[in-house]
């Protein structure tokens, strides 16, 4: 892992319909994550929050299925500056969301780096949906879906070039909730997928080591997209789109650990932490911790 870290913050709420997710990037700052990492002898730069549009918190457009659609892509298009920015100093990227439609900036400032960007989708949800496949119209359950090239323009649209990054280079851990239009195009597309079911069945050292194992042959680079409700709402409760029967913190330690073991992981982001949904910063405190193990806490 490289020894300087650059981390943005984007108190972004406007890609789904709770509130209090915009106050994440407070909530895991005041759970320590600058000394933390500075303990593991990282020199941190925190670039502070990038600003996010109020205008106009609405309604659902019918035409579009898309909440909020030209605030999330402003505050993209500034984010994939930051994320372009930050990789171009040499710096690697941290980003604190917010909630999951910042992956649609962070991966457009990302992508132009790397000839076959991976990424790691650790999440409940498949963030697939376009307008089109969406029940809930939130643009936080599209971003994966925007960064293969598909869904609104305004979104694909964002950045240097599109699509981001190529589906032969995902893989999602975690998943138990996926709509109808998620399942088809994992199917189409040949998404590897490994769900809960596979978590139980091979357990997280195997599905860590094949997904490593994976990504390791394709790809130039690794992005690590986590959003919090991946893990079981017991260890996480502060998300707004909780989903019993998720990944462990114990499991999710291992996994960071393996991670951080192969070298693999180019940039990060920690997404969907509501300080208002949470029990005494928990959820915020989980994910310091989880990124401590990925930037190669031990315990000896
Ligand atoms: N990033 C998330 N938490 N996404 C949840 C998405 C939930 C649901 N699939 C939707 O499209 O609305
Ligand atoms: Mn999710
Ligand atoms: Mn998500």
């Amino acid at each position: 892992m490289k020894r300087n870290i650059s981390i943005i913050g984007v108190p972004m709420d406007l890609g789904q319909m709770r509130r209090g997710v915009d106050m994440g990037p407070s909530a895991i700052r005041y759970a320590g994550i600058v000394e933390r990492l500075e303990n593991l002898g990282y020199d941190i730069k925190d670039l502070g929050d990038i600003e996010i549009g109020q205008a106009e918190r609405v309604h659902n457009n019918p035409d579009t299925n898309l909440r909020n659609l030209k605030a999330v892509a402003e505050a993209s298009e500034t984010l994939a500056g930051k994320v372009n920015d930050v990789i171009g100093s040499g710096d690697f990227p941290l980003i604190f969301g917010g909630d999951h439609s910042i992956a649609i900036g962070t991966l457009a400032g990302v992508s132009p780096h790397y000839e076959n960007l991976g990424v790691i989708w650790y999440d409940a949800h498949g963030d697939l949906n376009t307008g089109d496949t969406s029940p809930s119209g939130n643009i936080h359950g599209m971003p994966l879906a925007v960064s293969l090239g598909i869904g609104h323009e305004d979104l694909t649209g964002i950045g240097q070039s599109s699509p981001k990054i190529k589906p032969e280079n995902i893989v999602i851990i975690g998943a138990r909730s996926l709509d109808e239009g998620e399942r088809e195009l994992i199917k189409e597309k040949g998404i590897k997928v490994y769900t809960m079911h596979e978590i139980d069945r091979l357990g997280m050292t195997r599905v860590m080591e094949e997904s490593i194992d994976y990504l390791k042959g394709r790809t130039d680079g690794v992005h690590l997209s986590l959003d919090l409700d991946g893990l079981d709402p017991s260890d996480a409760p502060g998300v707004g789109t909780p989903v019993l029967g998720g990944i462990s913190y114990r499991e999710s330690h291992l996994a960071m650990e393996m991670l951080e073991e192969s070298g693999l992981i180019t940039s990060a982001e920690f997404v969907e932490v509501n300080p208002i949904l949470d029990e005494k910063n928990k959820t915020a405190t989980v994910a310091v911790a989880l990124m401590g193990s990925l930037f190669g806490e031990k315990l000896l």
